[in-house]
């Protein structure tokens, strides 16, 4: 049974690639999700990729993640990353290896956005490398946890 990464994507994410394409590009949530799972499978890993627009599931995810043992989380917690003390704490609580993704980059956008709670429970942050960030994200979590590229 290959290892499982969770991918969970927060609110607005369903609307990637119709939302203000000029800031997150034309790629939509499915492509992001095959971009996961092909990744995945370079390191022999299986992507688990969930969206949701509500807090108390995105926290039901992160708890799944550790009642089936996952190997790490990729997370785009969307607007939530920068208030969501709630999603910081689950990622706290399950202590399994996260890495937080924006499509954008935050820091070259309005102040509000230039904090983020989740960030804070994450080993590492990627921000501004479009949809490439989650196959950044999934590489480097993949080094992290020792998960070798398959020949
Ligand atoms: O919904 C989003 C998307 C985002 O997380 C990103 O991927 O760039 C950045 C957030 O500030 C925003 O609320």
């Amino acid at each position: 049974m290959p290892k499982t990464v969770y991918v969970l994507n927060g609110p607005n994410l369903n609307l990637l690639g119709l939302r203000e394409p000029e800031i997150y590009g034309h790629a939509t949530l499915a492509d992001v999700e095959r971009l996961c799972a092909e990744t995945a499978a370079r390191f022999g890993l299986l992507a688990d990729c969930r969206q949701s627009n509500r807090e108390g599931e995105l926290i039901d995810f992160i708890h799944d993640a550790h009642a089936t043992k996952a190997v790490g989380i990729i997370l785009n917690a969307g607007g939530y990353s920068h208030t969501s003390i709630a999603l910081h704490d689950a990622l706290v609580a399950v202590r399994i290896p996260t890495v937080e993704v924006h499509v954008s980059n935050i820091h070259a956008r309005e102040s509000f956005r230039h904090h983020s709670f989740t960030a804070k429970a994450a080993f590492a942050s990627l921000c501004g490398f479009g949809i490439d960030g989650y196959r950044l994200a999934i590489s480097g979590l993949a080094a992290k946890i020792g998960a070798s590229a398959q020949a």
